[in-house]
């Protein structure tokens, strides 16, 4: 793809830049065939278990990576509506711990007993790596963008027209898919955008490589479930 000069990229923004630079990567993440499987119905449930119950830990991990980028945005953050936009982050985390109970409870999933498999430990040892203190803000809350991003697409894909996503998976489908939390990342993507056009060569060059390790990540979240297809 061809490369954009610096000032093109700043009235078009830095993520909309990568979006495009990397849209197959960004495709893989937020297209994975259990995303589709969901969507088209044809899901295995003993996938979505498996997914819900590693998720579950995931998110416990996810919380105290929120709460560092809370941290660096009240130390760092030139705009003080960043520090709402993160507690609203870290707010919903807690309804969103208790929805995983719910959820597992009702599909006979014991969560005490779940043990996090190769790419849920190497993706929460990635997000605390980014919990450092030598982790710029910019880096991190392009990180915490991308991470909220990748299921709010996939999510969004299995409540779209057209969708044959099965009833008992339609509100976990909303939790990520919905207009509000749709509004929630343009929010975060906004603040990562203001952060990224001012960043130094340096840190723009960290947080793109942030960026990809994460969309491979994901794709190995998902991949981890589909091992029960
Ligand atoms: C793996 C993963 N990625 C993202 C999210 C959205 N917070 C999540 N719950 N789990």
């Amino acid at each position: 793809m061809e490369q954009k000069s610096k000032e093109e990229e700043k009235k078009v923004g830095v993520i909309e830049t990568w979006l495009r630079k990397h849209t197959l990567l960004f495709k893989g993440a937020t297209r994975h065939p259990l995303i589709l499987s969901i969507r088209d119905g044809s899901i295995d449930i003993a996938s979505f278990k498996s997914w819900l119950a590693q998720d579950y830990l995931f998110v416990r991990a996810f919380v105290p990576f929120v709460a560092s980028v809370l941290i660096k945005a009240w130390k760092e953050s030139d705009e003080s509506g960043d520090m709402e936009v993160i507690l609203g982050g870290v707010a919903s985390l807690e309804d969103e711990i208790s929805w995983f109970k719910r959820e597992a409870s009702k599909w006979g999933i014991s969560l005490s007993e779940v043990v996090p498999q190769q790419a849920n430990k190497k993706y929460c040892g990635l997000l605390e790596s980014l919990m450092s203190p030598d982790v710029e803000y910019t880096v991190a809350i392009t990180a915490f963008w991308v991470i909220e991003v990748v299921y709010q697409e996939s999510f969004a894909h299995c409540i779209g027209e057209g969708s044959k996503t099965p009833q008992e998976l339609k509100e976990t489908c909303e939790r990520w898919g919905s207009e509000a939390f749709a509004k929630y990342c343009q929010s975060l993507q906004n603040i990562a955008n203001r952060r990224l056009q001012k960043a130094s060569d340096e840190e723009l060059k960290k947080a793109e490589h942030t960026f990809l390790n994460i969309l491979e990540y994901e794709v190995d979240f998902w991949n981890m479930s589909r091992g029960n297809v």
